[in-house]
């Protein structure tokens, strides 16, 4: 079948989704980019490799390319957005505008992750990347007036050799934008613990980070990353679901993962391009959430998987009928998990999340 009826674009979005609260704890930066911004950046810089000139096909393309059955082929489109950020006006600005955007779509607080290695094409070092990208998403806060905090993830790609410098980066960068480290990239071939020196790095300097794994390898994966390398969350993870019976019994890995509330960043509509998952009636998250799992709802990319926050929350709501308390759930374990000292965490949901949940089902 072929995905792209399914996607986001096409969701007619309630009113009242748009206006609840939500925090995202996994967001790409640089799978996330205004189609248009591509568009003129690529014209700066000299990039002429981008499929389209016109923003409306570009999105589209972006979408359909992704739509693969596969993660490698989904990753290969990060090649046109990676291309057009490399200095520091253009990171600075891609920053600006996904605070903006994720505001405008209802978003409190966001963990927007991305690759410093990745833009060092031009000349930029590690810490310039950072540097950019922290002001861009400082920007953004301010352009928004304060209505998200954005702090960034910095990932390592599981394919190079780089993770322990990006882990020594973060620590590096820590308490200034920073909140933790990521590994992501294709999954097959590249386990987490290929990467023990970077986690063990972060462990002795008591940093956070999470790790995509459970996306396009199974169970073993997801050990690994919690057992072995000691992730406190994990990247999508659905396929935890292979360690739970028919009868929702768990096997002893899932009942680790849940009984250590160790938060699932799931993203529905990724997954279905990705192969992960077959359509959004039968996706897992409806199963781990009854079970008692600390279940969070992001986006991935929203440029490549052609979604938003309120998109998503809209495709769950239409498969499983759920409602304000359901979202509301869902915000609260992402705020929970996120890697913000306890007392902003605790703020945000009395003073933010719970109070606009309240004033939803006041309306209704
Ligand atoms: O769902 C995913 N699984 C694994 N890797 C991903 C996913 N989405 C994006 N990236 C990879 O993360 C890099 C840094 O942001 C992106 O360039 C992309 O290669
Ligand atoms: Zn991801």
């Amino acid at each position: 079948m072929h995905l792209s009826d399914n996607l986001a674009s096409t969701v007619s979005v309630a009113d009242w989704v748009r206006r609840a609260p939500k925090a995202v704890l996994h967001d790409h930066l640089d799978g996330g980019l205004r189609p248009a911004t591509i568009i003129e950046l690529a014209r700066a810089c000299g990039y002429t490799g981008l499929p389209t000139e016109d923003p409306a096909e570009l999105a589209v393309w972006f979408r359909d390319a992704a739509d693969s059955g596969s993660l490698e082929r989904y990753l290969e489109t990060f090649a046109h957005t990676c291309a057009v950020m490399q200095t520091r006006e253009a990171l600075f600005r891609v920053a600006a505008e996904c605070a903006e955007d994720l505001a405008a779509d209802g978003v409190v607080y966001a963990e927007v992750r991305y690759a410093p290695e990745q833009h060092l094409a031009a000349g930029l070092t590690l810490d310039e990347v950072v540097d950019a990208v922290n002001e861009g998403f400082r920007e953004g806060e301010r352009r928004t007036g304060g209505r998200i905090t954005v702090g960034t993830l910095l990932t390592g790609m599981r394919h190079t050799d780089r993770s322990l410098e990006i882990a020594e980066l973060t620590v590096a960068h820590r308490d200034r934008g920073v909140a933790g480290f990521d590994i992501a990239g294709g999954e097959v071939g590249n386990p987490p613990s290929r990467h023990l020196p970077a986690f063990q790095h972060l462990k002795r300097h008591n940093c956070h980070f999470t790790i995509h794994a459970g996306e396009a390898v199974g169970a073993e994966s997801i050990h690994e990353a919690v057992q072995v390398c000691g992730a406190e969350r994990i990247g999508h993870g659905v396929r935890i679901t292979d360690d739970i019976a028919e009868d929702g019994t768990l096997g002893h890995l899932a009942a680790y993962v849940r009984d250590n509330r160790i938060a699932l960043e799931v993203c529905p509509t990724s997954n279905l391009q990705t192969g992960a998952a077959k359509d959004y009636a039968s996706h897992p998250i409806d199963q781990l959430r009854r079970l008692g799992f600390r279940v969070t709802l992001n986006t991935d990319n929203r440029l490549v998987s052609g979604t938003t926050m309120s998109e998503e929350f809209q495709h769950m709501a239409d498969a499983f009928h759920y409602g304000p308390d359901v979202f509301e759930e869902f915000t609260v374990a992402a705020v929970e998990a996120a890697f913000l000292p306890l007392p902003e965490r605790r703020r945000i949901i009395d003073e933010i999340v719970r109070p606009g949940y309240a004033a939803i089902r006041a309306a209704a």
